[in-house]
């Protein structure tokens, strides 16, 4: 059986608009190990949402995905090119919400107001696996009590509306694994829900993941969040992943001048009153993008003639970590040097 569940291969995804091709998804590589949870993180815009929507063939015009590969490789042997598969393909129904399933950041965009909790969840038990009604009540009632919901049995003939969002979004996950998914694509699944909610909700997809054996594809713009829940972790930037590898290794030793960005503006690491450090400038918009590493207008180790020129650097391996950055090689001494210099002289 192939150890990866899903492998991803030089994906690239367009919007044509008025104003030219926008590359949102550029090259994108990265695999999801079997019962692995795999973080994709990056700000706002760096194409997190498009590359999960492409697997599910969920992009919509003016997107088109205009190469690369996206490999499903079921545990029963089942192969199947997402990107190549045409729409009218009844594997691609069978993957979706069966073998791939997809929890989204708002519970409501899943759940229909006007269905009851109970009819809605028995609904997925009918269409995959064609149980009675009996037999789905049972098991729905089962799942509302694993995902935590408590008095199932009297939630079951409830509206969504009648529940908390945190509640909602339990409900989405049970949703999710009532079909017992080869792969949960989880995008922003807690973003919507208060800070301690949302810790709640993680750690239930963790132990729902662990216990199943499922993996994950998960989709934040929260280091904090990838330190608590992944094994792995992808980190984008204007359509293309730059660093990734294991969560302890990126976390603790992170190589490139973004990731460490973004792990240096991380509140928990800094004393109460300090100012939090920023990347500093913004994303630039994709219809203009900078040549060379499209990173290299906010990086404080870019250099002339070497990073603004040319083609994106290509990914090198350090370790066991993929890097895309020039400089990969040098980085871990130029960030000794830096924290060197902002810690304050001893007298
Ligand atoms: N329908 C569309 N038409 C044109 N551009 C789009 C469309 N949908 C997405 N994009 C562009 O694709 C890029 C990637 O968007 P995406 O939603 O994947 O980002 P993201 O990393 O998930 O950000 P967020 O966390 O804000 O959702 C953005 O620049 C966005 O403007």
């Amino acid at each position: 059986m192939n150890p990866n569940v899903l492998e991803i291969d030089g994906l690239t995804v367009s919007f044509f608009t008025d104003e030219g091709e926008a590359k949102a998804v550029n090259g994108v590589r990265f695999a999801v190990p079997r019962g692995k949870v795999l973080a994709l993180v990056g700000e706002s815009g760096c194409g997190k949402s498009v590359t999960s929507y492409s697997i599910l063939r969920l992009i919509q015009k003016p997107g088109r995905i205009t190469g690369g590969h996206i490999r499903y490789h079921g545990a029963d042997g089942m192969e199947l090119d997402l990107a190549a598969v045409s729409e009218k393909d009844p594997r691609l129904y069978e993957i979706r919400g069966n073998r791939i399933a997809m929890i989204f950041q708002e519970p409501m965009t899943a759940l229909s107001p006007v269905h009851t909790i109970g009819g809605q969840l028995s609904e997925v038990l009918f269409l995959h696996r064609k149980m009675s009604k009996k037999e789905a009540r049972e098991r729905v009632i089962a799942m509302l009590g694993r995902v935590g919901i408590p008095a199932p049995e009297r939630r079951f003939d409830q509206y969504p509306f009648e529940l908390s969002g945190g509640m909602r979004q339990r409900i989405v996950i049970a949703m999710a694994m009532l079909s017992s998914p080869e792969l949960l694509i989880a995008d922003e699944p807690t973003t919507a829900l208060d800070v301690t909610i949302q810790s709640q909700v993680l750690s239930l997809m963790r132990s729902l993941q662990r216990e199943t054996g499922s993996s994950v594809l998960l989709i934040t713009h929260d280091l904090a969040v990838v330190a608590e829940t992944a094994d792995l972790v992808a980190v984008m930037y204007l359509g293309r992943i730059v660093e990734q590898g294991s969560v302890r290794e990126i976390i603790k030793n992170p190589l490139h001048p973004y990731t460490h960005g973004l792990l240096a503006s991380l509140p928990g690491l800094h004393g109460r009153g300090e100012r939090l450090p920023s990347i500093r400038g913004s994303v630039p918009g994709l219809l203009d993008t900078p040549p060379g590493c499209p990173f290299h207008p906010r990086c404080d180790f870019a250099v002339k003639g070497l990073c603004d020129k040319g083609e994106p650097p290509e990914e090198r391996t350090i370790g066991e970590r993929k890097i895309c950055c020039a400089r990969a090689e040098e980085m871990t001494v130029l960030l000794e040097k830096e924290k060197e210099c902002r810690m304050p002289a001893k007298t």
